[in-house]
């Protein structure tokens, strides 16, 4: 990776009607990244994304993407990015050839023939060009998907939940390719709700009513929100949950399987209302455990309704 960002924007807005579903947002993503954009519903992950690849004009706000201005260099930026939207981009009743060389012509792509059976042979597809895309699996789709967009050796590429509704060995091997591509230099951007997603990521960015709360390498995420956790196990653990929840210092509990995450930010307050119910209860099993992406996560959902999901907030 260099030192110049893949994607510089600063102050980026999009106002849709009297609704701000893009507010004041800086981001910075280094060349060859995995970017996932975490946050809840209608947050505005998808809007801030296409506008920092030039697909969305912003309100406000200004930057580069791959060294073009995003507000005068829109189409040269839109040449290079491949994106894979949500659902299955591709056309069911199409053939796996006519879907594959759709995509090529859409990007004008010169010796569209050889292109679409390099990526059929890259695919591993070569004997099933004439077979109907609807009538792959899933995770067959999503690989598909993936190619088509690709064939135009994009720099960068979007990608929006792309995992929803794959089964978990196509899940990992997405994620194998898109790291391979990542390494590659291609830039990625990923919108996700899903934690097995987020985890792939290398920075993460938590966007909420518009506006980005935290970013940063996802492995400095748990640390930036400064909690501190633990986990109990043991008998009668709805119980248990229901007692802490209402204690000062605790200020989530999470069920995990057969365990409670217990997390607070306040180090000292959390601990002395462990150390009390150790004392009532002997029959929990107590133990100090680093906060994990999933905890951290839960807590930034939570605060962010809290401060500001009530009416009059940025999202309402
Ligand atoms: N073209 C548009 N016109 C009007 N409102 C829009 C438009 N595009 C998005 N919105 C609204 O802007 C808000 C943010 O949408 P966006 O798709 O960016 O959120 P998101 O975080 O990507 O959501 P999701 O996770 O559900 O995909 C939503 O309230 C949405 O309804």
């Amino acid at each position: 990776m260099t030192d110049t960002p893949a994607i510089s924007v600063r102050g980026l807005t999009k106002v849709f009607g009297d609704k701000t579903v893009v507010d004041a947002v800086d981001m910075d993503v280094p060349p060859g990244a995995i970017y996932g954009f975490l946050g809840p519903n209608g947050s505005g992950k998808t809007t801030t994304i296409r506008m920092m690849c030039g697909l969305l004009t912003p309100d406000g706000g200004a930057g580069e993407c791959l060294g073009y201005d995003i507000l005068t260099e829109a189409p040269k930026i839109k040449e290079n990015v491949g994106y894979m939207t949500q659902k299955f981009s591709l056309y069911g009743d199409l053939t796996i050839r006519e879907n594959l060389d759709f995509m090529a012509r859409m990007y004008r792509l010169k010796n569209r023939r050889k292109v679409v059976d390099k990526t059929l042979t890259d695919l591993g597809l070569e004997g099933r060009g004439d077979q109907l895309a609807g009538t792959l699996s899933g995770g067959w789709k999503q690989r598909l998907a993936l190619a088509a967009c690709m064939q135009h050796q994009p720099r960068l590429l979007l990608l929006d939940e792309p995992t929803a509704g794959v089964d978990p060995k196509a899940r990992r091997d997405f994620w194998d390719e898109i790291r391979r591509l990542s390494k590659r230099g291609v830039t990625v951007l990923v919108s996700t709700h899903y934690m097995d997603e987020a985890i792939q990521c290398d920075f993460i960015a938590y966007i909420a009513y518009g506006r980005k709360l935290i970013d940063g390498p996802a492995a400095e995420i748990p640390a930036k929100v400064g909690l501190h956790t633990w986990r109990v196990d043991g008998p009668d653990l709805t119980e248990l949950e229901d007692a802490l929840a209402s204690r000062p210092g605790v200020e989530q509990v999470a069920r995990f399987g057969a365990q409670l995450h217990v997390s607070g930010t306040d180090e000292a307050a959390l601990a002395a209302v462990i150390a009390e119910e150790k004392k009532k209860n002997g029959t929990h099993r107590w133990q100090k455990k680093d906060t994990e992406l999933e905890e951290a996560f839960i807590y930034l959902m939570a605060t962010a309704a809290d401060n500001f999901g009530a009416p009059g907030g940025p999202g309402e």
